[in-house]
Formats: structure tokens, sequence, C-alpha cells
């Protein structure tokens, strides 16, 4: 399996923000996307999750094969974590969301209701939620948010498992993971030099 984005570009509210990015990611790596503030690194990975359409360029990989975790955990806070996790689980018919709390270290916390969470645990819930979905990429929209030393290395090892299992991962993010697979990509240098566009390019919010 492999992942070829080409010559693609990216706009957010009518205004085109990155032009001719182009990388591929084979089985077992990772791409990890840096760019200051306002770069587009969100905008990219919405378009890779399907949430928007790209406005030029190809996408090899269905949206259907995507697990995306954005800025917000999206989870649902009247559900217990085990009942978080059992939704997503079932949705993906994956039967067995015990290696999910295992890794995330949300064994004790399995009965809280993910509403009564602190902001790291539920960091760690909806990161959790990755290893139920049983997609082969990530795509993971500054994940270490809210994580502390010991959760990040836990979230890395998660990271590092799902690529050896095959999986592929795209992080932005400022931290250094550490991953052994991991390449970078700076999205700066795509910046679109014609940043006006007048297509709609948000299919849902
Ligand atoms: N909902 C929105 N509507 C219109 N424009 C937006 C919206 N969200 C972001 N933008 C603009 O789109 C451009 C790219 O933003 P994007 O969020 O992709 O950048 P980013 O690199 O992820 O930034 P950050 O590092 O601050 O998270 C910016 O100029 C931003 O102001």
């Amino acid at each position: 399996m492999e992942l070829v984005v080409s010559e693609l570009g990216v706009a957010r509210g009518g205004v085109r923000v990155l032009e001719g990015l182009s990388f591929w990611l084979s089985a077992g790596q990772a791409l990890i996307v840096r760019g200051p503030n306002g770069s587009g690194k969100t905008t990219l990975l919405r378009v890779l999750a399907g949430l928007q359409p790209a406005v030029a360029g190809t996408v090899s990989m269905a949206p259907d094969c995507v697990a995306y975790a954005a800025h917000a955990d999206g989870l649902k806070v009247q559900l217990s974590v085990a009942e978080n996790l059992m939704f997503w689980a079932r949705l993906h018919a994956v039967h067995d969301i015990g290696p999910a709390l295992e890794a995330f270290d949300l064994i004790d916390l399995q009965d809280r209701r993910a509403g009564a969470l602190s902001a790291g645990q539920k960091r760690r819930l909806g990161l959790a939620r990755l290893l139920v979905t049983a997609r082969p990429l990530w795509v993971l929209d500054e994940p270490t948010v809210s994580l502390d030393s010991l959760a990040v290395a836990r979230f890395a090892a998660a990271v590092e498992a799902h690529l050896r299992s095959g999986g592929m991962a795209v992080i932005a993010t400022h931290l250094d993971l550490g991953l052994s697979a991991g390449r970078v990509l700076d999205v700066a240098q795509f910046r679109a030099t014609r940043p006006v566009d007048g297509s709609l390019d948000e299919a849902f919010l």
C-alpha cells in the first residue's frame, strides 16, 4: 500500500493556501508535517482525510482508508471511556478495545465519563480511537497537545507499532517524536503564489 500525493493544491475559505505539493509514503513510513502558524498544515490534513476537496492535484488513497484525529478530541462526553471506544470499534468492526485502553494507559479510567476527564486524558482517549479503526493511514493534527512526556512516549510507541504493522502516518507536530521511519515535510515551500480562489472548498467544517 502506498500514499501518493501529486501536485496538490489546497484552499481554505476560498483562499489558496498550498500548491504544487507532492510526496509519497510507503507502508511503514511516516511523514512529519511542519510549517509556521497559518501555513496550511491543518488544511492539508483535512484534504488528506477527505473533509474538503483539493483544488488541484490528486491523493491516491480514499478517505475510508484514513483515521483522522483533529485538534478537537471529538468525544461523546456522556459516554464512559470504554463506551466511547466501543462505539468506534463497532463502527469499524473491531472487537477488542483492550489494546487501545492499554496503549494509552486508560484501563483505570475506562468507567469514567469522558466529559469528566482532564484535557490530557481526553486527548489520550481521542488518540486511542485510532487503534480501533483498523485504518492504514493515520492523519494526525497536533496530536501531542495536552500530553505529558510519558503520554507523548506512549503515543510515539503506538505510532511505531502502527508503522511496524504496515501502517502509515502523516502527523503535523512541532515535537520530535523520534520516529525511526519519519521524514519531514515543511509546507512553507509550497505556499500558494496565486492565493485567491473562487471555488468552494469546504465539504463541512
Ligand atoms: N475556518 C476557516 N475559514 C477561513 N480561513 C481559515 C479557516 N481556518 C483557517 N483558515 C486560514 O487558512 C490558512 C491555513 O490555515 P491552517 O489552519 O491550515 O494553518 P496551520 O499551518 O495548520 O496553522 P497552525 O500552525 O496555526 O495550526 C490560514 O491563513 C488561516 O488563517
